[in-house]
């Protein structure tokens, strides 16, 4: 999958693919982040990239010419992808959204700065906004390699393990379960037995029941946009007799 990023700074973008499972998967075709600037489209002498608002107010916005410049550059490299404008005004990101994005063979990222870019550059050219949360950050960039980590971890190939980027946390909707390793006694706490039982079932049936008590303990938002197994009904009605006690 390839990603472009419209962005005042490329280099530090393009470092996404310079450590871990993005460093592997870049070196193995899997994927790629090319960053387009658009103070390279700068004529004046000052070189710059921002101008004031209309209307006043504090702080200025990306220059409408050389933020265009610089798309239409990444659109030239990158002519099937979508542009996402990474937003506060976004619709939120969470792990359906990943999913879908994933499906795409390429996408172009608009990293705003300052107060963000003219409203009409997000007409003519934006597909999709997208919000990495509700708070306000210095630049877009932070969001296009949160949504680019994210949507890698989907492309197949990506992960040693395909079965891991399924059962994430999210991927499968609820919150993770808790997780161990060596050593089995730490500090007197044990690692569960049922975790070191090597029975397989009792051992997912243990992970999901955790997933869920989790789930309904501290998101349990998650549970107005999901129907219920009868096995995740049976767990959830264990977990709340026990809370009645
Ligand atoms: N929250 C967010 N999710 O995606 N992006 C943001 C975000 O705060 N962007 C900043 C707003 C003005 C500046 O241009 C960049």
């Amino acid at each position: 999958m390839r990603f472009g990023v419209v962005t005042l700074f490329p280099e530090w973008v393009e470092q996404l693919t310079s450590v871990g499972v993005l460093e592997r998967a870049s070196q193995n075709g899997l994927i790629s982040v090319t960053g387009f600037n658009p103070r390279d489209h700068a004529t004046d002498n000052h070189r710059s990239v921002d101008d004031r608002p209309f209307g006043g107010g504090p702080g200025m916005l990306m220059q409408v010419d050389t933020t265009e410049a610089a798309i239409i550059k990444a659109r030239e490299a990158l002519p099937n992808a979508p542009v996402v404008y990474l937003s506060p005004q976004g619709r939120a990101l969470n792990q359906p959204l990943v999913q879908e994005l994933a499906r795409l063979p390429e996408l172009i990222l608009l990293a705003g700065r300052y107060e963000g870019i003219d409203e009409r550059l997000v007409d003519e050219h934006v597909d999709l906004e997208v919000s990495l949360g509700d708070y306000v950050l210095s630049g877009g960039e932070l969001g296009a390699m949160v949504l680019i980590d994210a949507v890698s971890r989907m492309v197949p190939g990506v992960l040693g393990d395909q079965a891991s980027a399924e059962q994430d946390s999210f991927a499968a909707h609820w919150l993770d379960c808790p997780h161990f390793t060596r050593p089995v006694d730490y500090r007197g706490n044990t690692v569960p037995e049922v975790l070191r039982s090597g029975h397989h079932g009792r051992i997912e049936a243990w992970r999901l029941q955790q997933s869920l008590e989790r789930s309904w303990d501290r998101r349990p938002d998650l549970f107005e946009r999901k129907r219920l197994t009868t096995t995740e009904l049976s767990m959830i009605n264990e977990h709340l007799s026990t809370l009645e006690k």
